[in-house]
């Protein structure tokens, strides 16, 4: 196994989660902010899946609920059943992560650390979620530590220096410079971005 954390566009995606229980329902929550469009299905499913924004099937998995299916989180407590649709996904060439074995995942969920536009995933590759939780935590913290608009001020101004600035050496050396005043605490704004291009035009 050798997870690469890309970031995957699962907007609108169909994601099948198979299982309807606590472990369903964290594996979903971690879903929902990025809006894709889940169905759950499971004879048993618990009220706070039933209260989330997803479609919901109640009753056993079949085969056929894998049709169309982006990717498949397998969270049932039947080992057995897991193992197969592991099996099904993997003939059809779905993803699909299964909650009780991490060798039977071909993506794994990471412990998500987000805040003020930044989203980072943390993995051990599977060897302790645990540590994985707890590192979350610290970069929450650090998160919460700076100046929230950083990132949106950085998109702000970023398209008018790739215009206004041409070459990439000076480009680079203006975001470090804005990045700093913001890690200074500092908001800068168009005068200071207009003096900041200009000292490199020269
Ligand atoms: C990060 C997080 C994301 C999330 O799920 O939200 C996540 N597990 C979390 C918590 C957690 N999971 C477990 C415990 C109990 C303590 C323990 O056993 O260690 C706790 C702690 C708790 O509950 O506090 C039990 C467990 N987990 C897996 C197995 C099966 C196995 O190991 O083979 C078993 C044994 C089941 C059993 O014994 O029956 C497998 C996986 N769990 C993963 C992710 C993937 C690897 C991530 C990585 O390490 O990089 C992977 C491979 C597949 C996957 O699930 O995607 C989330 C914390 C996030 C947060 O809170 O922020
Ligand atoms: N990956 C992780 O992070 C992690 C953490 C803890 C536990 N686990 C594992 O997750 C598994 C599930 O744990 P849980 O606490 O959510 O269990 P749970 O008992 O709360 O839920 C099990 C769900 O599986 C459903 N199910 C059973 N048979 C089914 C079938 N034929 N078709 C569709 N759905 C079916 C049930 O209806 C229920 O909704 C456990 O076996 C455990 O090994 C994984």
């Amino acid at each position: 196994m050798a997870y690469f954390p890309f970031y995957i566009d699962i907007e609108n995606k169909k994601i099948l989660v198979v299982g309807g229980g606590t472990v369903a329902l964290r594996k979903i929550e971690k879903l929902t902010p990025f809006s894709p469009d889940i169905t759950v299905v499971a004879p048993k499913i618990c009220d706070e899946i039933k209260a989330l924004n997803v479609k919901i099937i109640d009753r056993r998995f079949c085969d056929s609920d894998l049709d169309g299916a982006f990717c498949v989180v397998s969270a049932t407590d039947d080992e057995t059943l897991n193992g197969r649709i592991f099996q099904l996904c993997n003939e059809k060439n779905i993803l699909v992560n299964t909650v009780d074995d991490k060798e039977k995942c071909g993506f794994i969920f990471p412990a998500i650390a987000s805040k003020n536009g930044i989203t980072a995933g943390i993995t051990t590759s599977g060897k302790s979620p645990i540590y994985a939780k707890y590192l979350k935590e610290l970069f929450v913290g650090i998160l919460e530590s700076m100046n929230e608009n950083t990132t949106e001020v950085l998109w702000k101004y970023r398209p008018i220096i790739k215009e206004k600035v041409e070459r990439e050496d000076d480009r680079r050396k203006i975001f470090e410079r804005l990045l700093s005043l913001c890690l200074s605490g500092l908001e800068p704004d168009e005068k200071t971005v207009e003096n900041l291009i200009e000292e490199y035009e020269q």
